[in-house]
């Protein structure tokens, strides 16, 4: 059970994106994803979704074939995808609504998740016109909608202030309690926050993949290991 990936790869035109990537994660594991701009993460994240195709290689999610069977493993998943994409015309219970209905959701799961993701105060106005940090708090609430057992973050607190990273950190540990989660960030300190193993990827390929202690025993710091592994 959990997410097995084998030998994934994914190249666009000669540039090489994936190169043989392998690993596998157990439920309830809260997994950064690390690597330099362009070292492969959003890529590896977009597959897991199913949101693009892979080269070659295979994943799984539970039994199930990303490739073959995806609609259980999309049923599976959350994804907040980097940039967050939002409709800015629409108000934040009026895109949740739509999310739930395109996915079936019962109506009362939008208050739950409205909850559960600290948006109550600003949650009658329009995405547009929402902070930053609660425009974020609006992708995390359409990624747990359905309840999903997996959650995939692309650099959820990227661009934010320190104090919403701090309180958006606090929403994904909370979810995180319960759920696995790969998240990349290239903030170091969210790392050591949040994530239980640290997966490091490097033009493509994974250069490093262990429990962050165990990482962090083997350098100074994790900027550090960032530097010695990724240069
Ligand atoms: N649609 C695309 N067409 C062409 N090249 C692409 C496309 N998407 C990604 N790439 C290239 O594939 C490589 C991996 O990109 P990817 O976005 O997965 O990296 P990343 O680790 O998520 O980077 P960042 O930290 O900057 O978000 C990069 O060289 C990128 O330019």
């Amino acid at each position: 059970m959990g997410i097995i990936i084998d030998k994934l790869s994914k190249n666009y035109g000669n540039q090489k994106a994936l190169d043989a990537v392998s690993f596998s994660i157990k439920n309830g594991e809260v997994v950064g994803l690390l690597g330099p701009n362009g070292a492969g993460k959003s890529t590896l994240m977009k597959s897991i979704t199913g949101a693009i195709l892979p080269d070659s290689g295979e994943i799984k999610i539970d039994e199930f074939s990303v490739l073959n069977q995806p609609i259980e493993t999309k049923k599976r998943i959350g994804f907040l995808p980097e940039n967050n994409p939002l409709y800015f015309e629409m108000y934040v219970r009026e895109y949740l609504k739509f999310v739930a209905d395109i996915r079936n959701e019962k109506k009362e799961r939008i208050e739950e998740v409205i909850q559960k993701v600290g948006l109550t105060p600003e949650s009658h106005k329009k995405i547009g016109q929402l902070s930053k940090g609660y425009k974020q708090r609006v992708g995390l609430a359409q990624a747990i909608l359905s309840n999903p057992e997996i959650l995939i973050l692309d650099e959820p607190t990227n661009g934010l202030d320190p104090n919403q990273i701090l309180e958006i950190r606090e929403v994904i540990r909370e979810i995180g309690k319960s759920k696995t989660v790969i998240l990349s960030t290239h903030i170091m300190q969210e790392v050591e926050a949040l994530c239980s193993r640290v997966i490091l990827l490097n033009k493509g390929k994974i250069v490093s993949d262990s429990p962050i202690e165990e990482f962090k025993g083997q350098y100074k710091s994790l900027e550090d290991a960032f530097r010695q592994l990724t240069n």
